[in-house]
């Protein structure tokens, strides 16, 4: 809103030079950060804005540089400007606003003894739409507390803690209190938080999904309720520029600096882009190629979009002697987060997320991506988002797609979309990964979480948005790392085929599959994987004979028997979480599920004559982790004889 001005005089000054700099309102692309001071190198560059103590808890976690974000966001932060930054997934967007946050409390602490009663009080509020997000984001900020613990404290009101206990911690007027909105609401409405005297930050971090993660009422009533200060510094921070984050801009925000990083091109060609054509069917075949020849190497995370569907996958793989972990809203929340936090460390491979979001916002997504050019700065050339013409170009670029066929399909999408989001619906009922409100019946689980070293993002049911890909493939090719995505699109004469083991949303990917490669284009594009298909055909009757062994009943049970394994763990992770950290290893999330499933010993093997020789299709540029399809595997129970593949055709073409 308004801007508290710094108390450190040398931040003022050097934040003045910042922003004499930049204009108010103007896209920074990552090379203009040069504008930034040069003197000294990383960091360091930031000694005369950010406490000693702040340096060396970065120093301490290897962070050498800033972030092109944090390049921009700090300075003008510390000036005192709010901040609407958009910029990728993995962009190290937490701390741009972070450190600024941090610095501010340590610079309003400092004129104050510990008596004054001004002394302790909860300057800062950071917004995340999930509980996950919150563990996170405390945890991100809270490792920067390193060396000021005495006086800086941070609190997680989201946490899956009894109220009481909450309270207790309020009663101590943590510096920094990360909440969804609806805890940050219930509180404030129990007078057991209070900011009216004392907000000077508003964090609303992953901006553009607070809004339809169902938390609309309780940002409204949090804003307009009378809780909050006249004047604060607040942030808006996304990785795409939605209608949703206008809305918040009009709602929190005035005369911001408006950051728009983009990628530069190094950190865009990190991430590379594969799609392949497939069936229903060949979604499975593929999947089983891939994972078992070892084409990736290194952690995969497969996105399905629905919760029966993850277990489906699951219990397939489970057939070849490849285990997996599932990451889905129904599982309590102890659960997930401790599912990340080992898949994190590398306890497992693959996992499988439902990100049922995508099937919610399909049709809201496609008014949404159509009406932010109107709603959005007219200059902002939004490669997230879609738009009218570019529908209309669509057309053109599809020569069979007269209007009325079009209109056709059209509705077409439209009534799956319609037709999945209401069966999700119910199916579903009100459980949510935060809100506490249980107002929106679907979450996605895995978005803005930050999922450390995955190779590769597998998109075995196409997103249903341009917004759901983009936050997808943003779990890899993270802080600079590189990853490969790829994404199974079912073309529209192959939808109803194979109706038992289709995902409902396929219906939807001739739609949106086009936008989402338009949308791509300035990352690079994506590519074809063009495989050999004769190759992979071996391995169909093994798919198949997979398949069958995965029945309704296999999967309900499945589901059921995870849900109530994953509540035993759950109570137990819920009592041991902070204080035992290591007594959890042997809370395994991937053990054998399929025990209605008929398991055959001999599938887990891929016979000799079955391994072909496998060649790259295009690695990523730069990295010999995160690529499909790099060479051979060891002989042996999933890989292939590297002599005999000599005299194979290659995998692919
Ligand atoms: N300056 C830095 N140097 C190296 N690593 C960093 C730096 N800043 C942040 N990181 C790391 O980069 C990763 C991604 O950061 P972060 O989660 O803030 O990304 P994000 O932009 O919020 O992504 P998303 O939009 O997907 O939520 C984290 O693991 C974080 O610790």
């Amino acid at each position: 809103m308004s801007h508290s001005p710094p108390t450190h005089t040398h931040v003022a000054a050097a934040a003045e030079r910042a922003v004499d700099d930049h204009a108010d309102d103007h896209t920074q692309a990552a090379p203009s950060s040069s504008k930034q001071p040069t003197a000294q190198h990383g960091f360091n560059a930031f000694a005369h804005l950010l406490d000693p103590r702040i340096l060396r808890s970065l120093a301490a976690l290897g962070f050498g540089s800033p972030t092109p974000v944090q390049k921009e966001a700090i300075p003008l932060a510390l000036a005192g400007k709010d901040i609407l930054a958009r910029a990728s997934t993995g962009s190290g967007k937490t701390l741009a606003y972070g450190l600024p946050v941090l610095q501010k409390v340590i610079d309003a602490k400092k004129s104050l003894s510990r008596s004054d009663p001004a002394y302790q009080a909860t300057r800062a509020v950071v917004l995340v739409p999930t509980r996950e997000l919150s563990e996170q984001v405390t945890g991100q900020i809270g490792a920067l507390l390193e060396y000021c613990r005495d006086q800086v404290s941070i609190a997680n009101i989201a946490r899956d803690a009894s109220s009481s206990v909450q309270k207790l911690l309020l009663s101590e007027r943590p510096d920094i209190v990360v909440a969804t909105p609806s805890r940050a609401l219930a509180y404030l409405q129990s007078k057991s938080l209070h900011l009216a005297a004392s907000l000077e930050s508003l964090v609303i971090d992953e901006a553009d999904l607070i809004l339809s993660y169902g938390h609309d009422d309780d940002v409204r009533a949090l804003l307009g309720g009378g809780f909050l200060p006249k004047s604060f510094q607040s942030y808006l921070m996304s990785a795409t520029m939605t209608s949703d984050v206008q809305k918040l801009k009009g709602l929190v925000m005035r005369n911001p600096a408006i950051l728009k990083v983009q990628d530069d091109v190094a950190t865009a060609s990190n991430l590379t882009q594969y799609y392949a054509t497939v069936s229903e069917e060949d979604k499975f075949l593929l999947t089983y190629v891939i994972l078992k020849l070892r084409l990736i190497k290194g952690k995969c995370i497969l996105f399905v979009n629905d919760v029966d569907r993850c277990y489906r996958l699951r219990l397939f793989l489970e057939q070849f002697g490849l285990r997996s972990v599932v990451l889905n809203k129904e599982l309590p929340i102890n659960s997930r987060f401790h599912i990340v936090q080992e898949f994190n460390k590398g306890v497992y491979d693959y996992l499988i997320a439902t990100d049922e979001t995508s099937i919610r916002t399909a049709e809201r997504d496609d008014d949404d991506e159509e009406g932010e050019e109107k709603g959005a700065d007219a200059s902002d050339d939004d490669d997230d988002n879609d738009n009218a013409t570019a529908e209309a170009k669509q057309s053109d670029e599809d020569p069979t797609a007269t209007p009325s066929k079009k209109r056709k399909r059209d509705a077409a999408a439209k009534s799956a979309a319609a037709d999945v989001a209401s069966s999700s619906k119910s199916k579903n009922g009100g459980g949510g990964t935060g809100t506490g409100t249980g107002k929106s019946a679907e979450f996605g689980v895995s978005r803005g979480i930050d999922f450390v070293a995955v190779s590769c993002v597998i998109n075995f049911d196409l997103p249903t948005s341009v917004r759901s890909y983009t936050h997808r493939v943003g779990r890899t090719a993270r802080a600079g790392a590189t990853g490969t995505s790829l994404s199974f699109v079912v073309p529209a004469d192959m939808v109803r085929k194979h109706k038992i083991i289709a995902s409902p949303t396929s219906a939807l990917d001739a739609k949106v599959w086009p936008r989402i490669e338009r949308a791509q284009r300035a990352r690079g594009g994506v590519k074809e994987w063009k495989f050999d298909k004769k190759q992979v055909e071996g391995f169909r009757y093994r798919m198949q004979d997979a398949l069958r062994s995965v029945t309704k009943l296999s999967i309900r049970e499945a589901r059921i028997r995870e849900l109530k394994e994953e509540v035993l763990k759950s109570e137990k992770l819920k009592a041991f979480f902070e204080d035992n950290p290591t007594d959890l290893a042997y809370l395994r999330h991937d053990k054998i599920l399929g025990k209605q499933t008929r398991l055959q010993a001999h599938m887990k093997h891929v016979p000799s004559y079955l391994r072909p020789r496998i060649v790259g299709i295009k690695p990523s540029p730069s990295s010999s982790s995160s690529s499909i399809n790099e060479g051979a595997g060891k002989d042996g129970e999933v890989g292939f004889v590297a002599k005999k593949a000599k005299t194979q055709p290659p995998l692919c073409k």
